[in-house]
């Protein structure tokens, strides 16, 4: 049985390891550094919190230089750390490796595997919900959905029963370029937004010709990347959006508030290069992001 790999146990690398763990799965974690590796080591293993009960996985964890080769590598980090935290481990890398990339946006996904060709790089939109309450302790706050594709390979891998036996809700697409570019375009209508109008997803419905206008912007950039269908149906998905997630915190917002780094380079940051790439002008999109770095500068975080 194929090892999995997990690197970074934030929120989304304790949900995953969780669940491959209790399937009797192999599994190991890949920890930052030696601190990190001392600190798991003394909370004795992942705890998950799921419908209030929260269970204790005993999964062993190593550092980057551990030696044990790599054949499965399942990268939890944020967009911003993948591709260094990848370099740290990729002389473990066994021939025919394949790396699956679990970051929102898009940007790092392609570096990753423009960087390791010989890797298989399977990129994931996940629509599953978990937040870190402290040290390695997660919780599951939302049902959702991972879809998995390779943009260079249509064939399903066949350890997407290991999913299935860990209960990890999946589908294999053979367009995971389209559902990533139709989250980015989400991402970028909504998310900034309320960071820039302090608000939660629901009262943007206040803002209906911001809206308008970003959505036409971002419609283009779909169609100029080959999305004619997504482009059409984006102004009305970004309502149903809304409309469904009218009382939650968009994922940026809470990055703000909660003082960490945000992912705009992958989203906005990620629209707005592609855009001046083609030759596409987005002058909301640009005058968003603008705005949206003047006020992280002011914030002291990361402007990228
Ligand atoms: N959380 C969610 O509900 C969802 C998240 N996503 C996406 O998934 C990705 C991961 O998000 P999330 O799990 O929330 O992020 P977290 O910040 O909770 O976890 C990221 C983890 O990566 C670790 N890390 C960073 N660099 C390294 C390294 N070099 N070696 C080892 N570990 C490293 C961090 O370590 P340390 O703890 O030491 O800082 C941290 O534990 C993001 O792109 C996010 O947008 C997508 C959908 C939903
Ligand atoms: C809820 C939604 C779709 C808002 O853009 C989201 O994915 C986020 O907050 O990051």
């Amino acid at each position: 049985m194929t090892t999995w790999h997990v690197l970074g146990a934030g929120s989304l690398g304790i949900l995953w390891a969780s669940r491959l763990a209790r399937a009797g799965l192999p599994v190991r974690l890949i920890l930052r550094n030696p601190d990190r590796l001392n600190d798991y080591r003394n909370a004795g293993g992942l705890r998950l919190t799921e419908n209030g009960q929260t269970h204790l996985y005993r999964i062993p964890a190593e550092l980057a230089q551990a030696d044990t080769p790599i054949r499965r590598l399942l990268v939890a980090c944020k967009a911003y750390d993948a591709e260094n935290a990848v370099a740290q481990v990729a002389s473990r890398f066994a021939e025919s490796c394949e790396i699956l990339l679990l970051q929102n946006g898009l940007g790092s996904q392609q570096a990753v595997a423009s960087r390791w060709p010989a890797a298989r790089c399977l990129f994931v939109s996940s629509t599953e919900g978990a937040y870190r309450q402290n040290g390695f302790h997660a919780t599951f706050a939302g049902q959702g959905q991972n879809w998995l594709g390779d943009p260079n390979d249509s064939t399903a891998p066949a350890w997407l029963e290991d999913l299935a036996a860990a209960s990890i809700p999946h589908r294999w697409t053979t367009d995971i370029m389209g559902r990533l570019w139709h989250k980015l375009a989400l991402n970028c209508a909504i998310n900034p937004l309320t960071v820039l109008h302090d608000c939660r997803n629901g009262e943007l419905r206040a803002h209906p010709q911001a809206l308008d206008a970003l959505c036409d912007e971002l419609a283009a950039l779909l169609v100029a990347n080959g999305y004619p269908e997504l482009a059409a149906g984006l102004a009305e998905d970004v309502r149903q959006v809304i409309e469904a997630t009218a009382a939650n915190y968009s994922s940026m917002y809470q990055d703000v508030h909660a003082g960490r780094r945000t992912e705009i380079t992958y989203l906005l940051g990620h629209a707005c290069s592609t855009a001046a790439l083609i030759g596409l002008k987005v002058p909301h999109l640009d005058g968003l992001h603008r705005r949206l770095q003047t006020l992280l500068d002011r914030r002291g975080l990361p402007r990228d």
